[in-house]
């Protein structure tokens, strides 16, 4: 067991968080959102999302937080693009790197991008090439990693092979989406283990929603592996519109605590983010999912 020094966390509270939102979020709050988490000491923030408008109301005004938001030095400005077109608006406001996705599962393939996952990858392989051609950091997501909403049970097997995919078209590293959060540690490990005989701890990254409040033992199993990069969301924010009932990813205050308690460095200042979820479910009038944000409060 070879636990890493420093782990990268990837806060995707600012997409992931706030896209299943019901109400339009106020530019403002979403320019703070990002100012606060700069200062907490994030060096990569998910910005927001160049999807169908029509399917993610919440993240229509990427552009503006994009062109707005005041860039701190040292931290890179990610968005999620789903195809080419979403590729060419996150372009035209110099997003620093983009995400693309896919999910383990036809039905949710279907329900969040509309195609299946053969589709997909061919929907997606044109913006692995304008990224490559660009010199823009290209980064996967593999949804339903461990479980589908629709469809139960996914094969790890398939996750290797969609992981593969994804590094072939030119990504640098591949977060596996626990998107319902129904892993455990044995499904996690037994995943990673299957994806780590091929492909090394340092491209891999894991994305852990909390559903079933699994998500720190599931980190764990990752950290254990050696994956160094974690995905999180500040406050808990967030689900998934198309996974009813899911929760948001693993409070990243949750994740920088444990880490702390470790003895591993993430460069990040807790207390101040524990203000920035404050501040954010303050601005949304939302209780904070954090257990660690909330237990400092009281
Ligand atoms: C994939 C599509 C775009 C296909 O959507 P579609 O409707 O099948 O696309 P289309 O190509 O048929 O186009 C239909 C219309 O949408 C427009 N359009 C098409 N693309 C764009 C775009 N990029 N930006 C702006 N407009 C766009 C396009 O121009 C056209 O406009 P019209 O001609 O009718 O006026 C759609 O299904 C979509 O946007 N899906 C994204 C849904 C989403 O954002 N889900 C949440 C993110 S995934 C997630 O959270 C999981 C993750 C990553 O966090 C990991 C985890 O938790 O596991």
């Amino acid at each position: 067991m070879t636990l890493p020094s420093r782990v990268t966390l990837v806060e995707v509270g600012p997409r992931d968080g706030l896209q299943n939102r019901p109400e339009q979020i106020p530019l403002a709050a979403r320019l703070r959102l990002l100012d606060d988490l700069a200062a907490a000491g994030l060096t990569v923030i998910e910005t927001g999302s160049f999807v169908n408008p029509q399917w993610v109301p919440q993240m229509a005004d990427s552009e503006a937080v994009f062109r707005q938001v005041r860039r701190a030095p040292g931290v890179r400005y990610t968005a999620l693009t789903p195809n080419l077109k979403g590729f060419e608006r996150a372009m035209a406001v110099a997003a620093d790197e983009i995400a693309i996705m896919t999910a383990a599962s036809e039905s949710f393939s279907q329900k969040n991008t509309n195609c299946s996952i053969e589709q997909s990858l061919e929907r997606l392989a044109p913006v692995a090439a304008a990224a490559s051609e660009t010199g823009v950091p290209l980064r996967g997501y593999i949804s339903c990693a461990l479980g589908c909403p629709y469809e139960g049970e996914v094969d790890p097997h398939a996750v290797h092979a969609l992981t593969r995919a994804l590094f072939d078209m030119g990504c640098y590293e591949v977060s596996i989406g626990d998107t319902i959060g129904t892993g455990t540690a044995g499904s996690m490990a037994r995943l990673l283990d299957l994806i780590l005989s091929e492909f090394p701890a340092h491209k891999l990254a894991v994305h852990c929603h909390d559903t079933y409040g699994q998500a720190l033992a599931n980190i764990l199993v990752a950290l254990q592996r050696g994956i160094a990069t974690v995905d999180a969301s500040v406050a808990g924010l967030g689900g998934c519109p198309y996974a009813a009932g899911a929760a948001g990813n693993v409070a990243t205050e949750d994740v920088v605590y444990m880490l702390h308690g470790m003895g591993i460095e993430t460069g990040i200042n807790l207390p101040r983010l524990v203000d920035a979820a404050r501040h954010v479910c303050a601005a949304l009038d939302i209780p904070c999912a954090s257990h660690v944000a909330n237990a400092l409060k009281a």
